[in-house]
């Protein structure tokens, strides 16, 4: 049932609009699947009978179509909201970008009782909100991260001591949730007792406003500052909240005296977070500062290739690059990209080509600049052999390099309106017959060489969108 869900939440994440994805669909919970029967609930009465009358048809199509039976889809209320409330204390546990995780908790108050966090029976894992499955054996390192991993190993190997606070900035999507979430784990895992806690910065602010609507300060205080190891998400969310960053003000400086180690995130370096009072950016910057970048070429790659190997799917290397070559902004996009390349080829029982990840992702690809530039092929071709492109240009002449040069010269010619002349001068000033001469040889081996004409195909079709 968890996979039909899967399966059918992505292909509706395909057909509707991403307002209407998330309102709608995603609050959904499938509760079992019995003898051609599934229940899914909904979480309140409103929703129960959109979904009803909107999406019941399609979504018991696609049912049937999974179980490649007559199946009949009921939509009932969450019968968990009947549940006493007490019974749903253990305060959500936040997904890694601090939201409240699908489910049972997304019931449950998002705001955690203040005066219950020290209290809690949970678990020490549970009640340190992180997420299991964000470890450093599931980040993929590359240039774009691997000195932010390495301070990350260093801290998660001596928590307290060597860089304190560490600061984690880059842009959306960049891995930094995953990053502490794995520092957390490692912590947790070495020294299963600790007091940690992940948080994401909205839902401190909002800890903040509740102690401060039950006059609980006074726990609120004890909670954070007898933790051990402070993972807090996002912290740009802070800017402009002066309560909010006095409390934090004084929990970071309890902490940081106690050496007990402090980690954050934030979408932009400390000096650069609007809203910010001065004393907690120098703070900020008191311990260790890294960027996360964007992933290059190979990193995107081999995040591809490893999420599909979790998935349990075949992926070659050529759809990889290929697809990592259009979607260049950041991680979680190639992520959602997977999930949709996955529901189209399990819809379409078809295996994962180029074409199927061309038709998966035709929105996306679409807003992608399809111009091809010399400059592109060159860049293009480059990146497939693993070559610099100044070696497009340069006199060089090995043949792991002229080889390519020669591919990138025919691919200028093929997909182009230059001239064999314009052509040989952005080649590095080459005379127009050594074009002439790599245009007919790479066209002549394409008809003999099988796998030659497969590496033109695949960077035809990257170069093309
Ligand atoms: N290097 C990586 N290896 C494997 N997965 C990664 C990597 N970087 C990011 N991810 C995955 O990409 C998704 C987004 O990453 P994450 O939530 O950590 O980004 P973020 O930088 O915290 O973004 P935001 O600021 O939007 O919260 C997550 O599912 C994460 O597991």
């Amino acid at each position: 049932m968890e996979n039909f869900w899967q399966t059918c939440s992505a292909q509706l994440e395909l057909e509707l609009t991403p307002q209407q994805f998330s309102a709608w669909i995603k609050p959904l919970i499938p509760l079992d699947y019995e003898a051609g029967k599934l229940r899914v609930a909904a979480p309140n009465r409103f929703k129960l009978d959109w979904v009803k009358t909107q999406f019941a048809s399609r979504i018991t199509a696609l049912a049937c179509q999974y179980w490649e039976a007559q199946t009949e889809v009921q939509f009932v209320l969450d019968p968990r909201l009947a549940m006493p409330k007490k019974a749903a204390t253990v305060a959500p546990v936040p997904d890694h970008n601090g939201g409240v995780p699908s489910g049972n908790a997304r019931m449950a108050d998002p705001v955690p009782s203040v005066p219950e966090l020290p209290a809690s029976a949970a678990p020490r894992r549970e009640q340190s909100r992180i997420n299991t499955d964000l470890t450093f054996d599931s980040f993929v390192t590359g240039k774009a991260n691997q000195l932010a991993r390495a301070a990350a190993i260093q801290v998660a190997n001596n928590p307290g001591v060597s860089y304190n606070p560490l600061f984690f900035y880059g842009g959306v999507g960049l891995g930094k949730t995953h990053l502490i979430h794995a520092i957390g784990n490692q912590v947790m895992a070495d020294q299963p007792g600790a007091k940690i806690r992940y948080i994401h910065a909205e839902q401190y602010v909002r800890d903040v406003v509740t102690a401060y609507q039950r006059k609980g300060f006074d726990d609120f205080k004890h909670y954070y500052h007898s933790l051990d190891m402070l993972l807090i998400d996002d912290i740009q969310f802070f800017g402009g909240k002066s309560r909010t960053q006095e409390e934090f003000f004084y929990a970071f400086e309890a902490l940081i005296a106690a050496k007990k180690q402090i980690i954050i995130t934030s979408d932009t370096y400390p000096k650069e977070i609007t809203g910010m009072d001065d004393r907690l950016i120098s703070r900020f910057d008191s311990g260790l500062t890294v960027a996360i970048e964007p992933p290059e070429l190979e990193m995107r790659v081999a995040i591809l290739l490893k999420k599909a190997k979790q998935e349990g799917v075949t992926f070659s290397d050529d759809v990889a690059f290929f697809v990592a070559k259009h979607l260049r902004s950041n991680v979680r996009e190639l992520e959602g990209a997977l999930r949709k390349i996955l529901a189209y080829s399990r819809f379409h029982g078809k295996d994962i080509t180029i074409d199927i990840v061309k038709e998966a992702l035709k929105d996306l690809l679409s807003v992608q600049n399809r111009q091809i530039s010399v400059e592109n092929i060159q860049k293009t071709v480059a990146d497939f052999f693993n070559i610099k492109v100044a070696d497009m240009y340069s006199k060089r002449r090995p043949a792991n390099i002229a080889r390519p040069r020669q591919i990138a010269m025919y691919l200028a010619k093929e997909l182009t309106q230059k001239s064999l002349p314009e052509i040989g001068e952005l080649f590095g000033g080459r005379d127009h017959t050594t074009v002439l001469h790599a245009v007919r040889k790479i066209a002549l081996d394409r008809t003999k060489n099988p796998e030659c004409n497969h590496e033109l195909h695949v960077l035809e079709q990257t170069l093309k969108g």
